[in-house]
């Protein structure tokens, strides 16, 4: 895709709502990742930016292979730190000295920490208190953010996620990381019947979390807490006022490049 840089943000933000995962800004504009079985021309039918006399965007789009992806991943891949504490690498990289590392090799899935996200989670899981409680990661990704949650304390936890390269991912950085308490599930929120946890972390995008926010509450223990992230500041309203619907309480925000991660409190 090819926009004037005036509406790269605004192209940004529809294809999220879209269902486009990650985003790569280059000098020519900018490369969206979807998954293939989201993929289908029509997508492109509801993003208006895309139609607008000002911006006179062009795009093109590729099938790429896994594997392509993977090697690309490792050569880019440099560790990181947030906030001096918990360190999130590679098994090629050298041990951090922080009170948490996490080794990921993260192959296709989202969750290395790099994206304002992921990190803002990770934020948020260091801050709270996880000694002995049920965690839910749904859309976990690489499972990092479930990995956390279990070395911060937290005596069960379900890592979820629909797509099976990130169950498989997710299955081999829990055995990478010696996990002993986190169960991996391919699946979406319809697994979630009867269960209940004392957390719920869900890093996914704005319209996957308001669609399934309802089977969220349901499964959230009283004082329990929940955690979002995958959408933009000016999602706040909408995502606050569905949270608010199910009596949830607003607690804390944090934000990074206008990414948002919001903690209530139920
Ligand atoms: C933004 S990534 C977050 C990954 C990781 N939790 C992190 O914080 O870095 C969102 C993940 O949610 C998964 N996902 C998207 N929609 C889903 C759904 N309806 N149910 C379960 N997982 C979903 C995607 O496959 C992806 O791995």
């Amino acid at each position: 895709m090819n926009p004037a840089q005036p509406g790269v943000e605004i192209l940004i933000a529809e294809l999220g709502y879209a269902g486009f995962e990650s985003f790569v800004e280059t000098e020519e504009g900018v490369t969206a990742y979807i998954q293939k079985e989201d993929w289908n021309t029509n997508i492109l039918d509801d993003i208006q930016v895309l139609n607008s006399e000002e911006f006179n965007i062009t795009y093109t789009f590729e099938e790429i292979e896994q594997t392509n992806w993977n090697a690309e991943w490792e050569k880019n891949f440099n560790p990181i730190v947030v906030d001096n504490i918990c360190a999130v690498r590679a098994p090629f990289h050298d041990k951090f000295d922080t009170e948490f590392d996490i080794i990921i090799e993260p192959k296709m899935s989202f969750g290395t920490g790099h994206h304002e996200t992921t990190h803002m989670m990770i934020q948020h899981i260091l801050k709270n208190d996880f000694t002995n409680k049920s965690v839910l990661d749904m859309g976990c990704g690489t499972g990092v953010l479930a990995i956390l949650s279990e070395m911060k304390g937290a005596n069960r936890v379900d890592a979820i996620d629909y797509d099976n390269w990130c169950y498989l991912n997710s299955l081999e950085n829990v055995q990478r990381n010696n996990c002993k308490t986190i169960t991996v599930i391919e699946g979406d929120a319809s697994v979630l019947r009867n269960k209940r946890y004392d957390i719920i972390i869900a890093n996914i995008n704005r319209n996957i979390l308001l669609n399934d926010m309802e089977v969220y509450v349901s499964c959230l223990n009283k004082n329990g807490m929940l955690f979002l992230s995958g959408f933009y500041e000016e999602d706040i309203p909408i995502i606050k006022t569905k949270c608010e619907k199910h009596l949830l309480k607003f607690e804390e925000k944090l934000e990074r490049n206008n990414w948002v991660s919001l903690k209530f409190l139920n």
